[in-house]
Parts: C-alpha cells; structure tokens; sequence
C-alpha cells in the first residue's frame, strides 16, 4: 500500500460556542488571553499549515497547553476545526460524511496512546487483534495476523499474558501491534512514549525506526521531549500557544532556531547527534582520503570514526557513492559546540 502524506491548511480551532464568529478576531491579531478573558473562547490552533510527508514521521512538538493534542486529534476528525482543511490522498478529512469518516478511521489511521489503552481482561494476542475483531475479520486470520505483529515488536512467548502481568513498556508494544495490526497507513502517537522510563522509552524509539524502515507509514508523533523529536522526526513542527512557530528538519531547527523560545530549548542539545556532514562539510569532487563517510552521517559517528581509524579528515560521499565534499575533526569540533549566545557573550565583555 502506497503512503499518502498529509496536508494541513489554514486550520483553526477555537473552543467555545460560536468559535466562527471570532475567526477574523484571531486573525487580527487578538491574544489567546484576550479572546479568553474577553469572549470566554480558548484559541486551541491559529492558521496550522503542515505538510506531513507520506511515509515520513512528523513530528509535533510544544510544551502542556500548545495545541498538540488538538491538532492530532483533527487528522482523524475526533476534532472539527473552526475553519481549514486535513487533506489526505486529496480528499479533505473535515468535509467527509459520518460513513466514509468510519471507513477512513477504521482502514486508514491507527493510534497509539500514551497510557497503552489495553483492555485487561484480555489477553495480549486478544488486545493485538481487537480491531480486527471488530472489523469482523475471522479469528483464524486475525490471529495469524496478531502473532505476527507481536513477534514483530518483540513479544512472542507473551501471547497468553494479560496487561497487568507486563512492564509498562512492554503494554506499549502491545499497543503498537494493536495499532499494525489494521494496517493503516496512517499512525497517530500521542505522547506514546512519555510515560515510559527513559532507557525503555529509548528502546520503544527504536522499535518505532526499525519497524519504519520497512514500513513507511505516515506517521504523526506528538510529544514535548526534544531529543525525542530530534530522534524521530523526518520533520518536526514547534507549536506554542496553538501556532507553529518553526517547522523542518531537527537540523534546520537546531542550526537555525527561529526566535529565543527555541534556542532556549536547543541550547541543551548533542549537536553530535543531529548535524550532518554534508552540512559542514567543505564540497570537494573525488575523493582526497581514506576513509569515506555517507552524506547523511551524524558529526558525532564521524569523529567516532575518524579517531578509530587515527584520520583527521575523511572525505563525504552521496547516495551513489561519489565523493562530494572533505571534513576534517577541527570542523567537527567547532560545529558540535553551542554558539554563544547573546547573554554569554555580554556576560564574557563584561
Ligand atoms: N474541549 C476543550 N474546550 C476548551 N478548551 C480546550 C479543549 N481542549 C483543549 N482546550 C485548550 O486548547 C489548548 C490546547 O490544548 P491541547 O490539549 O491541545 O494542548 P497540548 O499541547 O496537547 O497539551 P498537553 O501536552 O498538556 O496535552 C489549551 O489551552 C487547552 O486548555
């Protein structure tokens, strides 16, 4: 099944009775506050405008109160907006009817939560094939299709288990194979991972990039840890008060942070793990050393690797193997460390 992606236009939620009638009061400018405290409305999402790339992972990222919820929660229309449009395989989400929305939820988009949502009476290969059984797909196939995505999350030898007798990051593989097991191409991870402990959250990261490898779903991933979105997110959208304040690569993002919110979140960041080579790199055709690094390499696998080969530069290639730019390790050092900022630097004249 081909991946579609997805597009948000001009999406607007205000909640409240007559949300439409203060559109063009946000659009105007007027402060979630304002609109609150003068008209009793809350302004969930202003002017949303996100391309989700087909069998990518987007990633939408804010802290409690930025709208990420909501804007999840439209994709499969548990939300209707104000105004705007979901557009997914040219068909705009908001406008379908109650029959081809069921049908949409149901074959196109699966979701996985952050509290696993399992039901307890019911066995792990039971919670895995729940969709299927509703959908009316017999047990025999239903099973066969359960097993195999509870293998494919690491859990075969569970099946028989029921939630309670699992560790919290083994219920969220259960939700997940629940959430394959319908073979959407869609996946919504709200928070999926944030009740996690940090190892077992890492280990579920990485369930979640091996298994896209292959899959390639349109995958939408709300959370509030940067070093999460900079992990998974193909793209990452930075939503503050209901609006995207910066949207692109996690690179983009942290080379180029949009105003001081985001530096101030960046600020902490490995730099090692998110810029490239091909970014610092200075271009060169054909190759000058020994040692040959794919464009896509993080800096700090590069320095790894240049050390242990005892190099001091290495030589960039592309996709198709061809040299197209030379690094050496003092690049990789200036680029991994943090640019002052402008406090530092006043602090440092003073
Ligand atoms: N049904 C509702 N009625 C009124 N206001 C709402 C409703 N749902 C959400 N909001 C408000 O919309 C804004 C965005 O909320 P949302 O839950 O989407 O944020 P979030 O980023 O997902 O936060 P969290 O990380 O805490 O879940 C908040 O100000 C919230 O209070």
């Amino acid at each position: 099944m081909a991946s579609h992606g997805i597009e948000i236009r001009n999406l607007y939620k205000i909640f409240g009775p007559n949300g439409r009638d203060y559109i063009d009061a946000v659009k105007g400018g007027i402060s979630k506050s304002e609109l609150n405290e003068t008209h009793g409305h809350v302004l969930g999402l202003k002017d949303i405008n996100i391309s989700m790339p087909a069998g990518g992972i987007t990633v939408v990222m804010g802290l409690s109160g930025s709208g990420k919820s909501t804007l999840i929660r439209h994709i499969n229309r548990l939300i209707d907006p104000t105004s705007g449009e979901v557009v997914y395989d040219g068909v705009d989400v908001c406008q379908m009817s109650e029959s081809e929305l069921r049908e949409f939820r149901r074959h196109k988009t699966a979701m996985v939560f952050q509290k696993f949502a399992l039901l307890p009476h019911r066995t792990v290969l039971e919670n895995t094939v729940y969709g299927l059984d509703i959908q009316g797909i017999p047990r025999s196939k239903s099973e066969e299709i359960g097993r195999r995505w509870i293998d494919r999350v690491g859990l075969t030898g569970f099946e028989q288990h029921y939630p309670n007798q699992l560790s919290g990051g083994m219920q969220q593989r259960v939700g997940l194979a629940r959430a394959l097991s319908n073979d959407a191409d869609i996946l919504l991870m709200d928070e999926a991972y944030s009740a996690l402990d940090p190892l077992i959250r890492v280990d579920m990261q990485t369930v979640l990039l091996d298994l896209q490898q292959e899959l390639k779903k349109t995958v939408v991933f709300i959370t509030h840890d940067l070093d999460e979105a900079l992990r998974l997110g193909d793209k990452i959208a930075i939503l503050r008060d209901g609006e995207v304040i910066q949207q692109g690569s996690g690179q983009d993002i942290v080379l180029n942070p949009a105003d001081d919110y985001i530096s101030a979140f960046v600020k902490e960041v490995n730099r090692g793990r998110v810029i490239r080579v091909d970014t610092i790199m200075s271009p060169m055709p054909g190759a000058t050393e020994t040692l040959l690094l794919p464009k896509a390499t993080v800096l700090e696998t590069a320095a790894r690797q240049m050390t242990e080969a005892g190099l001091q530069s290495a030589s960039v290639v592309d996709d198709a193997g061809k040299p197209i730019g030379r690094i050496d390790l003092q690049q990789i050092i200036a680029a991994m460390v943090t640019p002052r900022s402008h406090e530092d630097t006043q602090i440092a004249a003073e």
